[in-house]
């Protein structure tokens, strides 16, 4: 647009068309491309503007694609109804179900210990006497949680032993107990009884649909079959790693029965679950970042003191092999690397080491192994040259790895030296109840640095991104409006 002399319905037909075939191409649903090209239009109503006015800079405030686009998805995958809040010492039930195999019993104890760490005190209830092993699955899952359990080898009748628990569990002062029940094949008339049953005998106060994120064209009619038999009051969808497009696909399907979507499964371990907000979400779908999303993990994983003391010296720019150490060493503990990278408001690709996520893991498991055979000074230095032929000859010793091998994990520092360097200053210390840690005050070569390079382009370049923060008069409006796409400061 910025080319074309005149402004007129051709000129914003010709640069709508190119907005839709690359969304076309990128695989975006026809549907939503229609809809986003008709708000577009709505918005940038070019009849509605008196000759004189400067059209290409009405339609540049008013429009902005990466902001539209996400705006659309947002819309799109928002049911826009809350999702019930669980209340520290006041008792609530809720009830798991969905078909076999869906992930039921593994994500009963994700979200007991969900809300364990958050302060909760859950229990855990097995009323599935349907599949051998259930009660063993859930027993194993809970005492690995250190979540008390309740359940029987020898009772048959689900719904007995589910009021026995929840009753037990009353007494015993928890405020969340959970009542995992028995999957089928298939949607059955007699799992639906039994769910009906299970719900009079223990009154939920939220039932929970538990899907698979493979299931596809079938998402909507099963989550209405289930929502028919017994009130859904949210969903939680399992094995969505590396499946982001299936989960937008189901999620726009599931949003027609107003149940939410409050958390998905990303993997077999515990802590292989995430809160489903919809801003972060697309965010990181589009490749913006989900830097609450980041904040929140790390600090579940990091002892704030420890954080702190990160952060306080990522800001300085001191970036020493210690500090990759202790990045990786809670990297480790907080969940799969490339959804931890993706969640960074800076290109993920530059941060993560290159390779699958098995690869990487192996890799910061070697590195770390290095990093174990060196000096606190060489650990300690922010100068590569420090790592000289001798040290490099030491380490490798030390370790019982090749010289390659070492001097691939100084590369790799001096790469990542080189993107956290870009931070410098930019990060602070969360204060209580401040989810940021991204500094305000960036002037625009500083607000380029931390933007991933599709978002740059989208703004324009570096001269349309200064453009954007005159426009919006301060670095501090430009991040609310990135913290309302959901991008990096929310
Ligand atoms: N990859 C991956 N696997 C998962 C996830 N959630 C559950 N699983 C696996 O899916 C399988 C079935 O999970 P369960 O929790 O036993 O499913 P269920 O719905 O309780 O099964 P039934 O009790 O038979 O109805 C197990 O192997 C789990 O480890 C997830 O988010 N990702």
């Amino acid at each position: 647009m910025n080319n074309e002399t005149v402004i007129d319905e051709k000129a914003l037909n010709d640069c709508l068309d190119e907005i839709t075939r690359a969304l076309l191409k990128a695989d975006v649903h026809f549907d939503l491309v229609k809809n986003l090209k008709i708000n577009i239009k709505k918005i940038v109503n070019l009849d509605d503007l008196a000759a004189g006015h400067n059209k290409r800079r009405i339609i540049q405030q008013r429009f902005s694609p990466c902001r539209a686009i996400f705006n659309e998805l947002c819309k799109m995958l928002d049911t826009g109804k809350p999702s019930f809040m669980l209340k520290k010492r006041k008792t609530s039930v809720i009830m798991f179900v969905g078909l076999q195999g869906s992930g039921k019993t593994t994500s009963c104890t994700k979200y007991a210990h969900y809300h364990q760490k958050k302060g909760f005190k859950p229990a855990l209830v097995c009323a599935d006497t349907f599949r051998a092993g259930a009660f063993d699955q859930l027993k194993q899952n809970a005492t690995k949680a250190k979540i008390p359990f309740y359940g029987s080898y020898m009772e048959s009748d689900p719904v007995k032993i589910a009021a026995e628990g929840v009753e037990r569990f009353k007494k015993e002062n928890c405020d969340l107990i959970i009542v995992d029940t028995s999957g089928r094949h298939q949607q059955e008339a007699s799992l639906f009884e039994e769910m009906r049953q299970l719900a009079e005998s223990t009154k939920p106060d939220l039932v929970i649909f538990v899907m698979d994120s493979s299931i596809g064209q079938a998402a909507f009619s099963q989550a209405q079959a289930f929502n028919r038999s017994i009130s859904v009051g949210a969903i939680i969808v399992t094995k969505t790693e590396g499946a982001a497009k299936e989960v937008v696909r189901l999620v726009r399907k599931v949003v027609a029965t107003k149940s939410p979507v409050i958390f998905l499964g990303t993997g077999e371990h515990m802590y292989d679950f995430e809160v489903f907000n919809v801003k972060p979400f697309v965010s990181r779908l589009l490749g913006i970042g989900d830097w609450s999303g980041f904040m929140e993990k790390i600090q579940d994983a990091v002892p704030m003191d420890q954080l702190s003391e990160l952060l306080q010296k990522l800001s300085e720019g001191k970036f020493s092999l210690r500090i990759m150490y202790q990045l990786y060493e809670n990297l480790l503990n907080v969940g799969p690397i490339s959804q931890i990278f993706a969640m960074l408001p800076v290109n993920s690709a530059e941060l993560k080491p290159k390779g699958d996520e098995k690869e990487s893991w192996f890799k910061i498991k070697r590195y770390m192994t290095m990093m174990d055979s060196m000096t606190n000074e060489e650990l300690d230095s922010t100068d590569p040259k420090f790592m000289n032929e001798s040290r490099v000859v030491r380490v490798a010793r030390g370790s019982g790895r090749q010289l390659r091998d070492v001097m691939e994990m100084l590369e790799e520092y001096k790469r990542q030296a080189k993107v956290w360097g870009k931070m410098k200053g930019f990060l602070k210390i969360p204060k209580k109840g401040e989810k940021s840690a991204l500094s305000r005050n960036m002037n625009p070569q500083q607000m380029s640095k931390v933007l991933p390079p599709q978002m740059l382009k989208q703004f324009g370049g570096m001269g349309g991104l200064q453009k954007i923060m005159k426009q919006m008069g301060s670095s501090e409006d430009m991040m609310g409006m990135l913290g309302n796409m959901g991008g990096m400061d929310q």
